[in-house]
């Protein structure tokens, strides 16, 4: 077991009990002032919590029993945050090496050091920059390096796309998604979006009111919720399949979209859309340079002004009720459900390095987030 951690904390009505495995990326969910950011800093050392105790890799970091609480700076824990935080006044590659200084590195091991990250965050030409003359993406690469160069035994991660663009987002998760998974790294990723969940966790914790309400592999967190949270976040189409030269071949047909860098054919990867961007038609539409899906219906589900239509695949359209009744859809209809190419993300879902050691420590629910297999099952 890699990390434990038990904490309370009083005042803002925080309870939480987690172990995480190593070599394993758990992602936490949950609304505002749920407590996310509470068990991050319980685990960085910046918050002592009334009762609890935090274990890393047997080291015990926090103990409020004995009073024992390790500095933020000798637990062997780093934090990438939304900014990068980088040091104003020194170069990218200065602030990359300053981890490895700090730790006691001789500047010559500590220069190779930050060489070698920086390279595996494509950024060795920003290397005599100073932090000003960055992009946000950039200077989040980099803050990736600096945090990767302290060699942590593990990694907070707190919603650090969410500062970026959106050209900036998929390079840094494609980013992540090879330095943390290749290297089988363990980290807590605080995020608000299935996507990041999807590409980099293997489990997903949903937190509310202080408390842990929902724990399981990440894509049945997310394609079976079973907290409102879950629910909320989860509303989205996850499609796999395999990467057949532009589009993704699934068991529905092939599905065309916005490609993530990381995506190259013949490896797994999953299409996202919301259910509000596909259209329902009775017959297929002729002439639109669109995705169109020949479904049967499952099911219906009320929403209001809108109606959920169900896919036997698992795939959602959300349509008004006045376009439901016209297109007289009931359970075992067979309809199109076709949607903009545009409105499509494909991400891969492949990792390029060895399986991962680490297994599942929920009673062997085991979920092939790694390597989904483009099978009806998880959609
Ligand atoms: N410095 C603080 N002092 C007192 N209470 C705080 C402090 N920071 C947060 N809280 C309270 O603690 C609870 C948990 O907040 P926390 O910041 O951990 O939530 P979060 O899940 O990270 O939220 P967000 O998604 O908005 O960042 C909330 O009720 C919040 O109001």
């Amino acid at each position: 077991m890699s990390l434990s951690v038990r904490a309370r904390v009083a005042a803002r009505d925080v309870d939480v009990d987690l172990e995480v495995a190593e070599g394993s990326i758990v992602a936490v969910l949950g609304p505002n002032g749920a407590g996310k950011s509470t068990l991050l800093g319980v685990v960085s050392g910046l918050l002592r919590p009334d009762e609890g105790c935090v274990e890393l890799d047997g080291r015990v970091l926090t103990d409020t029993a004995t009073g024992l609480a390790v500095p933020p700076h000798d637990r062997s824990v780093v934090l990438l945050a939304q900014q990068a935080l980088l040091f104003p006044h020194l170069t990218v590659a200065g602030n990359v090496e300053f981890a490895p200084r700090s730790a006691g590195l001789g500047r010559r091991e500590a220069r190779a050091r930050a060489a070698h990250w920086l390279r595996e965050v494509d950024a060795t030409d920003l290397a005599d920059r100073r932090p000003h003359e960055l992009s946000g993406g950039q200077a989040q690469r980099v803050a990736l390096a600096r945090a990767l160069a302290a060699d942590p035994h593990l990694l907070l991660l707190d919603e650090p796309m969410s500062a970026l663009d959106v050209t900036a987002t998929p390079v840094l998760r494609a980013l992540l998604r090879r330095v943390l998974r290749e290297a089988g790294r363990t980290a807590l990723l605080v995020t608000h979006d299935p996507l990041d969940v999807l590409a980099l966790a293997d489990r997903a914790v949903v937190l509310e009111n202080g408390r842990i309400v929902e724990d399981g592999p990440a894509r049945q967190v997310l394609t079976r919720p079973r907290s409102a949270f879950g629910a909320r976040i989860a509303g989205t189409n996850l499609v796999t399949g395999i990467l057949r030269e532009d589009a993704l071949d699934t068991a529905d047909g092939l599905v065309h979209g916005r490609l993530d860098p990381d995506c190259a054919p013949g490896l797994p990867a999953v299409a996202v859309f919301t259910p509000s961007a596909v259209a329902v038609y009775p017959e297929l539409p002729h002439g639109s340079p669109r995705n169109a899906l020949r479904v049967t219906v499952a099911e219906l589900e009320a929403r209001g002004a809108t109606v959920l239509v169900r896919s036997t695949t698992g795939i959602a359209a959300e349509i008004t009720t006045a376009a439901l009744a016209e297109l007289d859809v009931h359970p075992g209809s067979t309809v199109w459900f076709v949607v903009k190419a545009t409105e499509v993300g494909i991400h891969s879902t492949a990792v390029r390095s060895q399986p991962r050691t680490a297994h599942d420590e929920h009673g062997g629910e085991t979920e092939q987030v790694d390597h989904p297999t483009g099978d009806d099952e998880e959609r």
